[in-house]
C-alpha cells in the first residue's frame, strides 16, 4: 500500500517519529480497512550494533542491503512499511523509491529536521544513561555525510517535516497528521494530490547477479549512447522517435536533438544512481539487457517523453 522512508541525522528522534506515525496510522484504520497493517523495519530488528554497522563502508553497505531486502520482501498492497533508519544517502533513498515504484504503491519521506548540535547532545545523554549510542567518531562521520532531503527530487517527495527539538514529536504532530492523510486517502481517477507510483518495465525486471555487474553496466549504457548518437546523425537533426537499442528492449523516444555532453551527463548520473558508487551495496544490473532496459527507461523519463 505504501512505503514511508524516515530520514534524519543520527539520534534525531527518527525511531520516536516512526513509532508515532505507526500509532497514528493504526488508530486511523476503519472497519473497512481492517486488513491494513503497519510494519516498522529498523536496524534494531536485525540486532545490529550501530557502531559496528557504520564502522566502515562494507559494513554500512551490508546494513543497507539487509534493510533494502527486507523492505522489498515486505511491500504489499495492504500494508504500510516504515523504514526507520538514517536513510541519509540520496542514492539510497532513490533505490527505496524504486522499490515502491516497482510495487506500484504510494511513497513519502518523513524528515526529522534537528540541528547536529542537538543530535550530538541527545546522543551524549543517551550514552550517559548507559543506553546504546553512537561513538563520537561514528557520529561525526555519519553527520558529515548526511544528504538532506529535497522535495524537488522524486525520491524525496512528498516530504513531511518534523522538528523534534523545537516541537517534540507526538502522534498528533502536524507532519504526522499530514502523512497519515496522504497515506490513507482514498483515491479515484480524479485524485490529484496523491501519487501512486506506477511500475515501469525497468523496475519490473528481475534480480541481477553480482558478477561483472559494473562492467556490464558501463558497456551497456555506452552502447545505448552510441545507438542514439548514430540514429541522430542519420536523422540529420530531424525528429527521432522509437530508437531501437536491441531486440525485445523498449525504444528511446526523443522529441529533440540531445547532444553528446548531455547524454554523457545522463549516463554518469544513471550509473551513479544505479549504485556503481556503491552507495548502498546493491549490485547494479549484471546482464546487458537489464542494464539497457533500465537506462532506456531512465532516459525516457529524464528527457521528458514519459
Ligand atoms: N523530541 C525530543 N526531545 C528530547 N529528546 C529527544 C527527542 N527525540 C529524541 N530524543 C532523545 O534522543 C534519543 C534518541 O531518540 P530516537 O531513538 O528516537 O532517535 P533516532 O534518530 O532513531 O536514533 P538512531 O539514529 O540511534 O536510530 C532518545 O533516547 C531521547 O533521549
Amino acid at each position: 500500500m505504501a512505503l514511508v522512508v524516515i530520514c534524519g541525522q543520527p539520534c534525531s528522534g527518527k525511531s520516536k517519529a516512526a513509532l508515532s506515525l505507526s500509532e497514528a496510522l493504526s488508530e486511523s484504520v476503519s472497519e473497512s480497512e481492517s486488513k491494513r497493517t503497519v510494519k516498522i523495519i529498523s536496524e534494531t530488528d536485525f540486532h545490529l550494533d550501530r557502531n559496528q554497522s557504520y564502522a566502515n563502508m562494507p559494513n554500512e553497505k551490508n546494513l543497507r542491503g539487509v534493510l533494502r531486502s527486507e523492505v522489498d520482501r515486505s511491500l504489499t498492497k495492504d500494508n504500510i512499511v516504515i523504514v526507520d533508519s538514517l536513510n541519509s544517502i540520496k542514492g539510497y533513498r532513490y533505490e527505496l523509491w524504486c522499490l515502491a515504484r516497482a510495487a506500484g504503491i504510494r511513497y513519502c519521506v518523513l524528515f526529522c529536521d534537528v540541528e547536529e548540535t542537538h543530535c550530538r547532545k541527545w546522543n551524549e545523554e543517551r550514552r550517559e544513561r548507559g543506553e546504546a549510542s553512537y561513538d563520537d567518531k561514528i557520529f561525526d562521520d555519519l553527520s558529515s555525510r548526511f544528504e538532506r532531503p529535497d522535495r524537488r527530487n522524486r525520491w524525496d517527495s512528498p516530504l513531511f517535516e518534523l522538528w523534534p527539538h523545537k516541537d517534540g514529536v507526538e502522534k498528533s504532530s502536524a507532519a504526522i497528521n499530514d502523512a497519515v492523510l496522504y497515506l490513507t486517502k482514498k483515491v479515484d481517477s480524479k485524485t490529484r494530490d496523491v501519487k501512486i507510483l506506477q511500475p515501469t518495465i525497468a523496475t519490473q525486471s528481475g534480480k541481477f547477479s553480482e558478477a561483472n555487474s559494473l562492467y556490464e553496466l558501463d558497456r551497456a549504457t555506452q552502447e545505448v549512447i552510441n545507438a542514439l548518437v548514430e540514429a541522430q546523425s542519420l536523422a540529420l537533426g530531424g525528429r527521432l522517435n522509437g530508437v531501437s537499442v536491441g531486440q525485445g528492449l523498449p525504444t528511446v523516444n526523443i522529441l529533440r536533438s540531445v547532444g553528446l555532453p548531455e547524454l554523457r551527463r545522463l549516463r554518469r548520473t544513471f550509473i551513479k544512481l544505479t549504485g556503481q558508487t556503491s552507495l548502498s551495496g546493491r549490485p547494479p544490473p549484471s546482464d546487458a539487457d537489464s542494464a539497457k532496459r533500465m537506462f532506456v527507461d531512465y532516459l525516457n523519463r529524464e528527457l521528458g517523453t514519459h
